[in-house]
């Protein structure tokens, strides 16, 4: 299937994580370690992506701030896993309450970008020019940041020359529609207590007759709260009834269309404060790479598995369903149930990388970062557990971005591979396709690195020059440059654009080999 017709679960566009360095005294400008440098990137949902590259390369960045582990520096993260109104978050409201005030920013911003534009076409090449696309660049990235977060809200209202009637009345339809949901996930609540509360009556041996006395009061306030959603359902409706009206005032506006396809369900997970990203938390899981101290050794096997549970309520501390579960989940993940006393000191380094797994597993996430979870076990080891992760992925429907420095294991394990190098991805595409076609050159001297047993088919390993730069001061332009066999002038200067050279497969770099 083409990239283009699968579902998107993540979309990273210009990700930035940049570290701050402690400044001293003889230092004079603030530094920073660019772990991550603008980044975009698309993650299919079912899909493992792979992520290879030298240590320090920004591999495990890339992964925690993802998970927003780290706050980013700059850029869009949008999650897909869920509908925006299910988290509510307090920034979609924000937006919508001063639509008037952010357009008028994003056309502030915008002439800001026709003017660096104006400059740099009139600059003749070299390298004041070369330094102004980087300016210009920068201010591209805002403005149209501005205009996104606009206009994946309001979609064609983007054309209406005042947005305050539009504000007001979205900013009802989004309180209305998130009281309502609020309101059906309470109900469905009380529901399940009812039954609950129904079936317990059953088991002590209690007539039907009696159980209806015990619960009628339950049962009646069931009934007239369905009432009051009713009535809210109907707000509901009327709000977004009002909504089309207005709507087709605008939709004959030729550019409606235009902006209307921008609409997005999608969630910004940067935007999310800690309350509502601590309930995305479970959707967006980690496993480490050392089994042997990520897990708390004071805990045992159950408390570790539990604590997640507990800490997102699934489970209330004492129901006796938590323990059932637990046990289910250490099944799956290939750990017999009565290991679940043990502390992890008891086990062996594929035991604890499992325990490891059904810790994030049993949250039901459904993006998980595997940071390098195979590499520190045996060989033998290694493919049992990503074995266990594959059938994992295929019954619980989830999607990895599994990080690895090995190649191998990356081959074996990923639909398709990004390759990073100091920061930033400049070589992405299916694995069969990267490992057939390498067109950048950092590709090429990784894969020509990896063993082989095909004795006459021994291709040279590609020594890189060099030491792998400083993040903190990368070189200008195409940051390989410096260790490039095939690197000229222009590569000093002029950032590559990432490009599609072939369907589905991207790269950044002047030079671009076995095209
Ligand atoms: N919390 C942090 N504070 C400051 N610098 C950091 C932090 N985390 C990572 N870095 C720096 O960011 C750069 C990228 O590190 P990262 O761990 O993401 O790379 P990696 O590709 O995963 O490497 P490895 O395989 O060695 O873990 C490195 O220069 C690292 O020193």
């Amino acid at each position: 299937m083409a990239n283009k017709d699968r579902k998107v679960l993540i979309k990273v566009q210009n990700l930035k994580q940049y570290f701050p360095i402690k400044k001293n005294f003889i230092q004079k400008e603030k530094l920073f370690v660019r772990a991550n440098d603008d980044i975009t990137l698309d993650i299919y949902e079912g899909e493992t992506l792979g992520l290879v590259g030298e240590s320090g390369c920004g591999k495990s960045t890339l992964g925690r701030t993802l998970l927003q582990l780290y706050a980013q520096t700059d850029g869009r993260t949008m999650y897909y896993g869920r509908d925006v109104d299910e988290i509510a978050p307090a920034y979609v409201l924000d937006i919508l309450n001063h639509l008037v005030d952010r357009k008028k920013e994003y056309f502030t911003l915008k002439e800001k970008v026709e003017n660096i534009k104006k400059q740099y076409d009139a600059l003749p090449d070299g390298d004041e020019k070369y330094a102004l696309r980087a300016h210009l660049l920068e201010a591209e990235k805002h403005s149209r940041d501005s205009f996104l977060d606009i206009v994946q809200l309001i979609g064609g209202f983007f054309v209406a020359d005042n947005l305050a009637p539009v504000s007001d009345i979205l900013v009802k339809e989004y309180k209305a529609g998130v009281e309502y949901r609020k309101l059906k996930e309470k109900q469905n609540e009380a529901r399940v207590a009812y039954e609950g509360q129904r079936s317990s009556l059953k088991e002590k041996g209690k007539t039907a007759v009696q159980i209806d006395a015990a619960t009628k009061g339950t049962l009646s306030q069931i009934e007239k709260q369905d009432e009051f959603i009713k009535i809210k359902e109907k707000e509901l409706e009327e709000i977004r009834a009002e909504i089309y009206k207005l709507m087709k005032k605008y939709d004959g506006n030729p550019d409606f269309a235009k902006y209307e396809v921008y609409r997005d369900k999608g969630i910004n997970l940067a935007r999310l404060d800690e309350e509502e990203s601590r309930k995305l938390r479970k959707d967006l899981q980690l496993i480490f790479q050392d089994p042997y101290s990520s897990l708390n050794p004071r805990m045992t096997v159950g408390q570790i598995i539990s604590e997640g549970l507990l800490a997102h309520k699934y489970f209330d501390k004492n129901d006796e369903k938590l323990q059932n579960y637990v046990m289910e989940v250490m099944e799956k993940c290939g750990l017999a149930p009565y290991f679940i006393h043990r502390y992890p000191h008891q086990f062996s380094g594929g035991q604890r990388q499992r325990i490891g797994i059904a810790r994030a597993l049993a949250l039901k996430p459904k993006f998980v970062v595997c940071d390098e979870a195979v590499s520190a076990l045996d060989v033998s080891i290694q493919s049992q557990i990503i074995n266990l992760l594959l059938d994992l992925k295929e019954q619980e429907n989830l999607t990895y971005l599994f990080i690895s420095h090995d190649l191998s294991v990356i081959k074996y394990i990923s639909d398709r591979v990004g390759v990073m190098y100091l920061g930033n991805i400049v070589e992405l595409a299916a694995t069969e396709e990267l490992f057939a076609h390498p067109t950048h050159p950092y590709t090429e001297a990784l894969l020509s690195a990896i063993p082989t047993t095909d004795v006459d088919n021994k291709k040279e390993a590609i020594i890189l020059e060099g030491d792998i730069p400083s993040p903190i001061k990368p070189p200008s332009g195409c940051k390989f440059h410096t260790r490039c066999r095939y690197a000229t002038d222009i590569c000093k200067k002029v950032i590559p654009d990432f490009e599609e050279v072939r369907p589905d497969h991207f790269v950044a770099c002047h030079h671009k080999i076995n095209l």
